[in-house]
């Protein structure tokens, strides 16, 4: 099965329209994905025949709905190499899953526990970190970067010792595009008798994840990086680890019995999934998971490593253009700054020939800090994104000079 560009593109509406009079180009995949049909559809579907709510059913539509979610949860855990299915926890996003592990396993904290945080992390891979060794009296240490912005992984094996009870690291960093040698990284804190979290939101649209071959314990990521509706994520966890876990939030589903006299508290996954959960976002991630398995997915992800390096290429060489960051391994996203034009100016101005960027800090505030500035121009891609794009990037950062 090979690519064709523009098949895959027509399945995605929202990129055939004009923006300020010029055809739209999306850059911004990093921030949010385009959906396709195929998930347009499948949520569509689900609200015009099977909603209901989950669980308990005692009606057909419920019975539906419940099947279908719970089919949805099996999808997930295949996608991602999981062991058992109940070691999917559905929840709004990846900031919600690595909050619910900070929340709930972060109770084991003691006073003087460290929890290393990679510098180039996204704020909900540090913040939550932050909340629960401060409750606990507990530390949470940065991993310092080389000056290509690589994790530093002499100074990590440095920072590992006994002190050492969780290590928090992203798979692709979103906002240089840096993809981090996890698996090193996990194997090291093992054997320094830590666990290890991922943030694999920048990564499961782009990369197979297998949680079992990665050897980390918990695994987060959101539906809308990856083609599916916003608001519903997943984070995976080792059974065992889980298992111990005390809930996180308390409502229905999450109980078995409750009482004034005490309450006891449902099995997994069902324990971490208080409320009424996004039961049309999770059969909609089931949806772009089928999605993207009916592609040649090898050579979507070739297609993608070659247009980050097209995308690199293109902006070094372009006069004014100052590339942030250079990461052995680059994929999906690429930072730069512009000489005398400031990045709000450049997003604004681009936009108005039609090209998404994101600009500003990328909710990665201590990486900005490390390389001495306040934010930059980040150009993100997926898996419809075309060289033509990055020419008209490139044509619209020449245009700009006109401006300035
Ligand atoms: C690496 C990483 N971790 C966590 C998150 C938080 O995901 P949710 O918002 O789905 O919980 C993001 C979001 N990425 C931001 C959002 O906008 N632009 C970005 O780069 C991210 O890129």
């Amino acid at each position: 099965m090979s690519l064709c560009l523009p098949t895959l593109r027509r399945q995605f509406p929202a990129l055939h329209q004009e923006v300020n009079g010029h055809p739209l180009v999306y850059l911004d995949n990093a921030a949010t994905t385009q959906k396709p049909l195929a998930v347009l559809e499948a949520m569509s579907a689900f609200y015009r025949s099977d909603n209901a709510n989950v669980h308990r059913a005692s009606h057909v539509l419920s019975t539906r709905a419940t099947a279908a979610f719970e089919a949805a949860r099996e999808t997930v855990a295949r996608f991602i190499n999981a062991w058992d299915s109940r070691e999917v926890i559905w929840t709004r996003g990846t900031t919600e899953a690595i909050n619910l592990v900070a929340q709930s396993w972060g109770q084991s904290l003691q006073a003087g526990d460290e929890i290393l945080v990679s510098t180039l992390e996204h704020h909900a891979n540090i913040v939550p970190w932050q909340l629960a060794a401060e409750r606990k009296g507990a530390k949470v240490v940065p991993i310092p970067l080389d000056a290509h912005g690589d994790i530093d992984l002499d100074a990590y094996r440095a920072l590992l010792g006994p002190r050492t009870r969780l290590v928090a690291v992203g798979h692709v960093s979103n906002a240089l595009g840096t993809v981090n040698p996890v698996a090193t990284i996990t194997s090291l804190a093992k054997a320094a008798g830590a666990l290890v979290l991922v943030d694999g939101a920048q990564a499961v649209a782009h990369l197979p994840v297998d949680v079992q071959r990665l050897g980390c314990d918990f695994y987060a990521f959101s539906g809308h990086k990856m083609y599916a509706p916003t608001g519903i994520g997943v984070l995976w966890g080792r059974r065992e680890l889980l298992e111990k876990m005390p809930p996180w939030q308390g409502g229905g589903e999450m109980i078995e019995r409750v009482s004034f006299a005490g309450t006891t508290f449902n099995r997994l996954p069902f324990k971490f999934e208080a409320g009424t959960p996004h039961i049309a976002g999770a059969v909609s991630l089931a949806a772009a998971i089928n999605f993207l398995q009916e592609q040649d997915r090898p050579a979507l992800l070739t297609h993608e490593q070659t247009l980050t390096t097209y995308l690199a290429d293109q902006l070094r060489a372009t006069p004014g253009v100052r590339l942030v960051g250079a990461p052995q391994q680059r994929l999906g996203a690429v930072s730069f700054l512009l000489d005398e034009i400031h990045p709000q100016d450049a997003g604004t101005l681009l936009d108005m020939q039609g090209v998404a960027v994101r600009v500003g800090h990328h909710c990665a505030m201590p990486l900005m800090e490390s390389f001495n500035i306040g934010g930059t121009i980040r150009a993100s891609l997926a898996c419809y994104s075309t060289h033509t794009d990055i020419d008209t990037l490139i044509g619209a950062i020449q245009k700009l000079k006109e401006f300035f």
